[in-house]
């Protein structure tokens, strides 16, 4: 089934993403944004978010009369088309209590409730607590529009990918009709459907996360073991993903985890347990052991530096929370990195997409343009994001620029022969040695 018009509210990494490959997939899309710069710029085919494939989509949507964007939530009625199914996309970050922040979503529902057709459906792609859709129908008070959960499990770096082939689209509402319409929006992915209510719909978006962010702990956790006991942690995880009951993905040890999401849907969902008298605290450990991690981190540094981190300079490649992306939310390199400013070593840092003007002064980390500039009279190199770009350095020449010889490898990204030849001392995590 092709709607008359869908509307997408939120122009940012899901919002663009739905709304370029809906187009792509034959849909007429209205794509919205509160922020009149980024529409703007999207009017003029400007992507300002590095995800691959998504620029072409946007132009071939734009260039094809299937996607238009306007400014704010109720300029997608300004077309004349009718808005049949409207997604939400908008923020829904950590409030100060950890719990999701919904004022987005309260706000747009607001601005949009009355102008909205006789029997559209609101869908909402937002990661949101359970109960979010049946406080958005009280919210709307409309008994002719039904909303309608529709996690969104797309990763930064590989967003288009990952909407046009998703593993699977999970669908939740007390309105059969109103999901499977949603359903049939998908039906040329050929994914599998989970069709369900909207409370077990929206569950599922947190239960994966922070499943990732357990496994993700759990194998720093056996990476740390590793180093006690003189194990290599990549062998352990090669021969423990062969089960195909664990697989091989999401296994890589590395700073800590972070991003956009991991951290504040893991803290939402150890409140909405809290709130509801479940002690999970197999999460809470999940979370604990990432902060650790972070101090884990910083210890080898402070260890790469002789003991002192105090007037120390260090050298720091990448910024991102992991490469493919520029998004500096959450960033475990950026965490570590405000530590080591903390406890008063200088740190100069270099990330292939992060602009040098984007961190203020208060986080005193000077950014600079190039891996040697960060590297130059460093008493220790410091790698925190995973950029194929630094395995192919000219490791000798880095070697010369640095006063030190330490480079902590915070990913196991690089090539330790190749350090090694460089005469440098290449200091990887879950090694024994
Ligand atoms: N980033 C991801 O990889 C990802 C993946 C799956 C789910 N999610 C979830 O999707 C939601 C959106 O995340 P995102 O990363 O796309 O956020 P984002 O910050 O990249 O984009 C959100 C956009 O919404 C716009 N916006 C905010 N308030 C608005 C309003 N009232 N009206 C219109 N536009 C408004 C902002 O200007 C921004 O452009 C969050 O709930 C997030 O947890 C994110
Ligand atoms: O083996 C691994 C895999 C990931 N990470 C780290 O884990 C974090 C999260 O990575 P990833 O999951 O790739 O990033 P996101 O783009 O934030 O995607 C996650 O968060 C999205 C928003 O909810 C979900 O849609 C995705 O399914 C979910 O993977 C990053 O710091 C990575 O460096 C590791 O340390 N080792």
């Amino acid at each position: 089934m092709f709607a008359r018009r869908i509307a997408v509210v939120g122009a940012g990494y899901v919002g663009l993403t739905t709304a370029a490959c809906l187009a792509s997939l034959g849909h007429r899309v209205v794509c919205a944004d509160v922020d009149a710069g980024k529409v703007a710029k999207l009017r003029r085919l400007e992507v300002d978010i590095l995800e691959e494939g998504l620029p072409e989509l946007v132009a071939e949507g734009v260039a094809a009369g299937r996607l238009e964007f306007v400014v704010g939530a109720s300029g997608v009625f300004q077309c004349p088309d009718q808005v049949e199914v409207l997604f939400l996309c908008v923020p829904t970050p950590m409030s100060p209590t950890g719990a999701a922040d919904l004022s987005a979503i309260e706000s747009v529902l607001s601005e949009i409730g009355d102008q909205l057709a006789p029997g559209t459906v609101v869908v909402n792609k937002s990661t949101v607590p359970v109960g979010t859709a049946a406080l958005a129908e009280r919210l709307l008070g409309r008994a002719d529009v039904t909303v309608v959960s529709n996690p969104e499990f797309l990763r930064e770096g590989t967003a288009v990918h990952d909407f046009l082939h998703p593993d699977r689209i999970v669908v939740g509402a007390s309105d059969q009709n109103a999901a499977e319409r949603v359903a049939a929006l998908y039906s040329r992915l050929g994914a599998p459907l989970v069709l369900t209510d909207a409370q077990s719909a929206e569950l599922t978006k947190y239960a994966a996360n922070c499943f990732l962010a357990m496994k993700l702990s759990y194998v720093n956790a056996i990476a740390e073991l590793c180093e006690q006991l003189g194990a290599d942690v990549a062998d352990v995880t090669e021969g423990m993903g062969y089960d195909h009951r664990i697989g091989q993905a999401f296994l890589r040890p590395g700073p800590g985890w972070g991003g956009s999401c991991l951290p504040k849907d893991t803290m939402a969902l150890e409140q909405v347990a809290a709130s509801s008298g479940v002690d999970f605290s197999l999460l809470r450990a999940t979370i604990t052991t990432n902060e650790r991690q972070f101090d884990l981190v910083v210890a080898k540094a402070r260890e790469a530096c002789g003991g002192e981190l105090e007037g120390a300079r260090i050298g720091l490649l990448g910024l991102a929370f992991k490469a493919g992306t520029g998004d500096l939310r959450s960033s475990p390199a950026l965490i570590v990195a405000r530590r080591l400013v903390q406890e008063g070593a200088t740190v100069v840092a270099y990330d292939p997409q992060v602009p040098l003007a984007v961190l203020g002064v208060t986080d005193g980390i000077d950014v600079v343009a190039d891996a040697r500039s960060a590297a130059k009279d460093a008493s220790a190199l410091m790698l925190l994001t995973e950029w194929p770009e630094f395995r192919t350095q000219d490791w000798t020449e880095i070697a010369s620029l640095l006063s030190g010889t330490t480079v902590v490898d915070t990913r196991n990204h690089l090539d330790p022969e190749v350090l090694e030849r460089a005469g440098l001392d290449w200091r990887g995590v879950g090694l024994g040695r």
